[in-house]
């Protein structure tokens, strides 16, 4: 069959492949991938790669995370190769690339997880680091189980108006309320430098709190932005976080629901798309290992509010990569 001819991308003297270039097509053409970004197997090796886990078999109440990762890639179509917020080239300082989707069985929580493992690990076999788009919040779990087999325990930083420790939702351990329980018990992570921020919302009772805490964990409560402004958070948060390792895990629920209203768990009272993006730049300089966004639900999503809010942050944490050097 004949071809068309390949896509015009702008690839950096560093031999960097970036996005197709939106000056000669327009953005609403060409491939479907992460803002536009060559597949892996469309390049000889990758810093970070962008990996879809449709998958929402943990939810305890709105399904469709499943359909999370197409949609956090249509919106990410119209994302620049410049971000002025903090001087970082996101696409040309290092190589991204889309490694698309996880093929994980919906019926079979178990397998699911143990599939996220493998196909985290073997993305990063090469040395790529991971940035996961979800999918319910479940997966956090097997990419922690993968990251701590190189790593060994490391910090989570946690975006999420709900705790994610609490132990069973039905008696089972493995739901998108306990990826950080299970995490915590299998010492993934370092009980000195983790840190949830935007928690917000009901309870169970007082003592989810005591647990959290005696997992390891620290609070910055969304309605802390009001009174500290995200400055001071920021110092509190890289303060909590130190130099190791540091795993950056973001459920969109952490914004408001009327910043985020594609999600499965929504609660009022969350930050703004402003704050969370500003929050992400103040992780400049640290060892950010992988990361994730989660939870976002198109199908309760309005003029891709949700996923046009994902896309950016997944942005803004590739731009923290990118800063590394
Ligand atoms: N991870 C998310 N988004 N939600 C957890 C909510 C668990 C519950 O229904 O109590
Ligand atoms: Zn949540
Ligand atoms: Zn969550």
């Amino acid at each position: 069959m004949s071809e068309l001819p390949p896509l015009p991308r702008t690839t950096t003297a560093a031999g960097v492949v970036g996005p197709v270039d939106a000056t000669q097509v327009p953005r609403y053409a060409g491939p479907a991938t992460f803002a536009r970004l060559p597949r892996t197997d469309e390049v000889s090796r990758a810093d970070v790669a962008v990996l879809g886990v449709p998958f929402d078999s943990g939810v305890s109440y709105r399904p469709g995370a499943r359909f999370g990762p197409a949609h956090v890639r249509a919106a990410s179509k119209l994302l620049r190769p410049f971000n002025p917020a903090n001087g970082a080239h996101p696409f040309g300082d290092q190589q991204v690339a889309d490694a698309g989707d996880v093929g994980v069985n919906p019926f079979d929580l178990g397998e699911a997880i143990d599939a996220v493992e493998r196909a985290a690990t073997a993305v990063r076999a090469d040395g790529a680091r991971l940035l996961t788009l979800g999918g319910d919040h479940t997966i956090a779990l097997p990419l922690l189980r993968s990251l701590a087999k190189d790593h060994g325990p490391v910090a989570v930083l946690h975006f999420d108006a709900h705790l994610d420790t609490w132990d069973t939702y039905f008696g089972a351990p493995y739901t998108h309320g306990t990826p950080f329980r299970r995490a915590a018990e299998e010492g993934l992570v370092d009980p000195e430098r983790c840190l949830h921020m935007g928690t917000r919302g009901p309870l169970y009772s007082a003592q989810d709190l005591e647990d959290d805490r005696t997992l390891g964990f620290q609070v910055i409560r969304s309605d802390d932005y009001e009174v500290d402004g995200v400055a001071s958070l920021v110092e509190r948060m890289r303060r909590r976080l130190g130099d190791g390792p540091v795993y950056v895990s973001v459920d969109i629920d952490v914004l408001d629901p009327a910043h985020a209203p594609g999600t499965g768990t929504p609660e009022a009272g969350g930050l703004t798309s402003r704050e969370l993006l500003q929050t992400l730049r103040g992780l400049a300089g640290l060892d950010v290992v992988g990361a994730d966004v989660v939870e976002v639900a198109p199908a309760y999503d309005h003029a891709e509010i949700t996923g046009i809010a994902a896309a950016h942050v997944a942005y803004e944490l590739l731009s923290v990569l990118a800063l590394r050097g």
